[in-house]
């Protein structure tokens, strides 16, 4: 083999076969600190390839001065790595997003991560309602989280129309509580919708502190545009009398 310089016992060269174990040896080094500092993720991409190369190089150190135990160990270490590259591989292929799907996320959740997404899309179902459908019922509980992407939905208090969703949610202020709805919710043009039940959208957040927190913000920021809305035709009408 060519030959690199001293060695570190100062008794001949380094070796190829040397060098690749002592970059090996780097490596996992490398990563283990950068795993315990908090700059890598120990399920992320760059630790399992670095882990992977480690123990190849380790391995290849092994063909010159060869140690049966260091040699199963670095198999296994293999073996794992590619275990873990295939897990990725299929969590990847998971987090498929339809275009219908895209739009929607792009739409009302855009700082949904792609994992936070496909989970809450998976929670809940895509449906088409005809004009007439009841979606809520003014004062009695909210049971689903309606998400209008297309059609015309109607929202009633008293018998009188006080506003429309054509592309928003029906059900927000209260579908975590279960609380009873503020007002009656309609179709009035055949809609489609994603659909979430309450108790699953409750056991969803619950589980992931983050989605929590991504659809709270969004629920709230839609009542806060309705309230908006609302205020602006009390102005309007206030100003007409
Ligand atoms: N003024 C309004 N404009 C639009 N939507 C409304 C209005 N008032 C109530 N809603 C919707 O009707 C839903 C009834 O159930 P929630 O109270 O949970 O959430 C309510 C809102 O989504």
């Amino acid at each position: 083999m060519p030959a690199f310089g001293a060695d570190a016992a100062g008794d001949g060269d380094l070796s190829l076969f040397e060098l690749a174990g002592y970059i090996g040896v780097a490596l996992y080094l490398g990563a283990y600190a950068a795993l315990q500092l908090g700059v890598l993720r120990g399920s992320g991409l760059t630790y399992t390839l670095a882990n992977l190369a480690a123990a190849c190089l380790v391995l290849v150190s092994l063909i010159e001065s060869f140690n049966r135990a260091s040699a199963m160990i670095q198999l296994a270490w293999v073996a794992i790595s590619l275990a873990g590259l295939a897990r990725m591989a299929l969590a990847r292929m998971r987090l498929r997003f339809s275009a219908e799907e895209r739009a929607f996320l792009a739409m009302q959740f855009p700082d949904m991560t792609p994992n936070m997404a496909r989970r809450f899309l998976d929670a809940g179902n895509w449906i088409e309602l005809g004009t007439g459908t009841l979606l809520t019922r003014e004062g009695e509980p909210v049971t689903n989280l309606f998400c209008v992407v297309d059609g015309r939905i109607v929202i009633t208090s008293g018998g009188q129309e006080i506003g429309e969703v054509t592309d928003g949610f029906v059900g927000e202020i209260n579908v975590m509580s279960g609380g009873p709805a503020t007002a009656t919710a309609v179709v009035a043009r055949t809609a489609r919708l994603f659909v979430i039940s309450g108790d699953v959208l409750r056991q969803e957040l619950k589980r992931d502190p983050d989605l929590r927190l991504v659809v709270e913000h969004r629920l709230t920021r839609d009542t806060g545009e309705k309230l908006a809305a609302a205020n602006r035709s009390l102005r309007k009408l206030r100003s007409g009398q």
